[in-house]
């Protein structure tokens, strides 16, 4: 019987029947499934009663009682068909089974009906679209068909960003807005008491408190709200999220409580479509999680568990994006009963280590793992490159996930990333002094010059100029630099390295001093991260060094190459995905390539590659511009990535949820 409740409550939700009125114009009544949870399992038992429903407007919708749902749509077919005609507030549309999927500003007939938000975004696009979708060229730009997108990330630029995460959380959704989905984007509003706190500063309280059960307590959040590009920004606010530091740490290592935080976040996330009226209405339920990473990766996993059992986001899908599967959130098996699960649910973030892992004797390798949870719930799972989708079912780059990953293999695709050509275009870049264009490159020997006045190196126009930028970390390949260092330093080059680093990393800062040190004339090394600076040596190197173990995609290649950088990179997952070996027999001698690939992962091979690169640009100038050119001309352009997410978006609705 009561649970009969629940069900008469979820059905009055997700009927059609939701007047669009009630929906907009009574917001606050709405109810969230956390609060329904909680009085649901008080003293283990259902409890929802009667008197809840009405008391809170019907829940979601705003439907008094779900009994006279038939004369209220009949009512509201006749009023909609009414203010359509006059061209008044707001239409709803609806889906192919008649669910309203989102309320939208008509105009009066006669004029094209692109929602405000839609507006918004084609305005950040220049005038001449704008234009030509007035005279009707709106298809061009826009999906066939929309949906409601929320991305959940632990990172967004510019408002969060440690690295490429951030990067694609900040374009992609933007993108997706202006083809005409409605998208938000949740991740938490990080506040460590520098400048970067002002990024934050146009997103304000949306007056909406949840309480999420989380590590034995009731968790209270509260939700941050900008609309910017055509998108909703949702920041989760909760003092674990305030204090010193970087994103995920401080100089003493990893936060100790980031399950906790990113627990936190998966379930506000999931929260957001239903309690936020962004714009006066709600996401609902309809909705399409994009998971990035283990950050996020309970999402589905509550989808699935918590929200599903009680018809809640049964028309939801999930699709898991895996940016770097070498970060899992794995944690000790007790903290399973913090994370907010119902306890059956234990076998999806299972995970033992191998005996070899173990740190002593009496260590069962017992653990959890969320990204484990997010690959056996999700609905789909997408990753960053083709190459690296494919690496990531291998004993070598799966990370012990790789038979997992194999058995979904069917749902399993690599759409390589596109980059934001607006902040990355050498032809208007703000933080470089020269412009330039594949037109005319002198702008580039200039910028070259400025940096090697600003880092103090002797200014050689002639002198290769080869950079790196990039985390410390295992993945980048930095010790591979440092082996190399002293046998490249014989040559005739300079080197410049913008490294930001971890916690526990003081030998590379040490290395890195004591060979400007020895290499006065020829090494710079810059410690930290500073965006400008990541945009001037982009700009000025003639070569871009990329020595990972694995890259998943790779962002600074496509920078590279956007500003007649030449790459030089270990073959592996997106970068041999993204740049074309050089073959100069090719084209009837013309050559063909954007950089050079190298293989396997040895210093001495990627030496060859480097004096290959170097010879090449010494002695052969019109090669080296030929090829400077390709790279530039390459469309890595974020629309063409776009139309690739759509088609995963309608296989993902097409079939059933993966877990009912
Ligand atoms: N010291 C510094 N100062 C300033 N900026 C710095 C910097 N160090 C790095 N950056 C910037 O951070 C971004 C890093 O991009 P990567 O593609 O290398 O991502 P990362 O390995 O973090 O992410 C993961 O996710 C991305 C996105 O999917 C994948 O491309 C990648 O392969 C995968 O490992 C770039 O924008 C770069 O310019």
């Amino acid at each position: 019987m009561e649970s009969l409740q629940v069900t008469r409550l979820m059905s009055c939700k997700l009927s059609a029947n939701i007047s669009h009125k009630a929906c907009s114009f009574r917001p606050s009544r709405q109810l969230g499934f956390s609060s329904l949870s909680r009085r649901s399992f008080q003293n283990g038992k259902l409890t929802v009663a009667r008197s809840d429903i009405t008391e809170n407007g019907g829940g979601f919708g705003g439907l008094d009682d779900s009994s006279n749902s038939n004369s209220i749509e009949e009512e509201d077919d006749e009023e909609e068909e009414e203010e359509e005609k006059n061209g008044l507030m707001l239409g709803l549309d609806r889906d192919d089974c008649g669910s309203v999927i989102a309320l939208q500003l008509i105009p009066p007939s006669g004029e094209v009906a692109i929602n405000s938000h839609q507006d918004e975004a084609a305005d950040t696009k220049g005038e001449d679209e704008g234009i030509e979708e007035e005279k009707g060229g709106e298809a061009e730009i826009q999906s066939r068909v929309t949906y409601n997108i929320v991305f959940v990330t632990a990172e967004a630029a510019p408002y969060s960003k440690t690295g490429g995460l951030g990067d694609v959380c900040s374009s992609l959704p933007g993108v997706l807005a202006g083809r005409g989905h409605r998208v938000m984007v949740v991740s938490p509003r990080y506040l460590n008491g520098t400048s970067a706190d002002k990024n934050f500063t146009g997103a304000y309280d949306v007056d909406r408190r949840i309480k999420v059960p989380c590590f034995g307590e009731e968790q209270e959040v509260a939700f941050f709200h900008e609309y910017k590009k055509g998108v909703d920004w949702v920041f989760v606010d909760h003092p674990s999220y305030h204090r010193p530091g970087n994103l995920y740490g401080d100089s003493h290592g990893a936060f100790g409580d980031n399950q906790f935080r990113f627990t936190l976040l998966c379930h506000a996330a999931c929260e957001a479509p239903l309690v936020l009226p962004l714009g006066g209405y709600t996401y609902g339920e309809k909705c399409l999680f994009l998971v990035n990473d283990w950050h996020a990766g309970l999402v589905p996993v509550l989808l699935a568990s918590k929200y599903r059992p009680f018809g809640i986001y049964k028309d939801a899908r999930s699709i898991l994006v895996i940016h770097n599967l070498a970060h899992q959130g794995v944690e000790p098996a007790a903290s399973f009963k913090n994370l907010g699960l119902p306890l059956e649910w234990y076998g999806a973030l299972e995970w033992v280590f191998p005996t070899w892992a173990r740190t002593h004797a009496l260590d069962t390798g017992e653990a959890v793992n969320i990204l484990k949870g997010a690959i056996v719930t999700a609905d789909r799972i997408l990753t960053v490159s083709k190459g690296y989708a494919w690496e990531i079912t291998t004993v070598e780059g799966g990370y012990g996930l790789n038979e997992l990953l194999s058995s979904r293999r069917i749902v399993l695709n690599g759409i390589v990333n596109g980059i934001d050509v607006t902040e990355w275009d050498p032809s208007s870049d703000e933080h470089i002094s020269f412009h330039y264009s594949a037109d005319d490159l002198s702008g580039k020997a200039r910028c070259k010059t400025a940096l090697q006045q600003e880092l103090g190196l002797p200014i050689r126009p002639e002198c290769p100029l080869i950079g790196f930028i990039g985390r410390l970390d295992y993945q980048k390949g930095i010790d591979l630099i440092r082996w190399a260092i002293p046998e490249l330093m014989e040559d005739n080059v300079q080197f410049v390295s913008e490294v930001m680093l971890g916690s526990g990393d003081p030998l590379y800062e040490d290395w890195m001093r004591a060979a400007e040190k020895t290499y006065r004339d020829k090494f710079r090394g810059w410690v930290g991260f500073n965006v400008p600076i990541s945009h001037r040596i982009t700009a000025s190197c003639d070569i871009l060094l990329m020595p990972s173990r694995f890259e998943p995609c790779g962002l600074n290649q496509l920078y590279a190459m956007r500003y007649g950088t030449v790459p030089v990179v270990h073959a592996t997952g997106g970068l041999r995905d993204t740049v074309e070996n050089f073959n100069p027999y090719a084209g009837d001698g013309s050559g063909e390539g954007t950089g050079w690939t190298f293989s396997p992962l040895t210093k001495e091979s990627m030496l060859e590659a480097l004096r290959t690169a170097i010879m090449t640009y010494r002695d052969h100038k019109s090669t080296w511009e030929a090829l400077m050119r390709r790279g530039m001309q390459r469309d890595f352009t974020w629309e063409t990535a776009a139309i690739h997410y759509e088609q995963v978006f309608e296989w993902a609705c097409i079939d059933p949820p993966y877990i009912t």
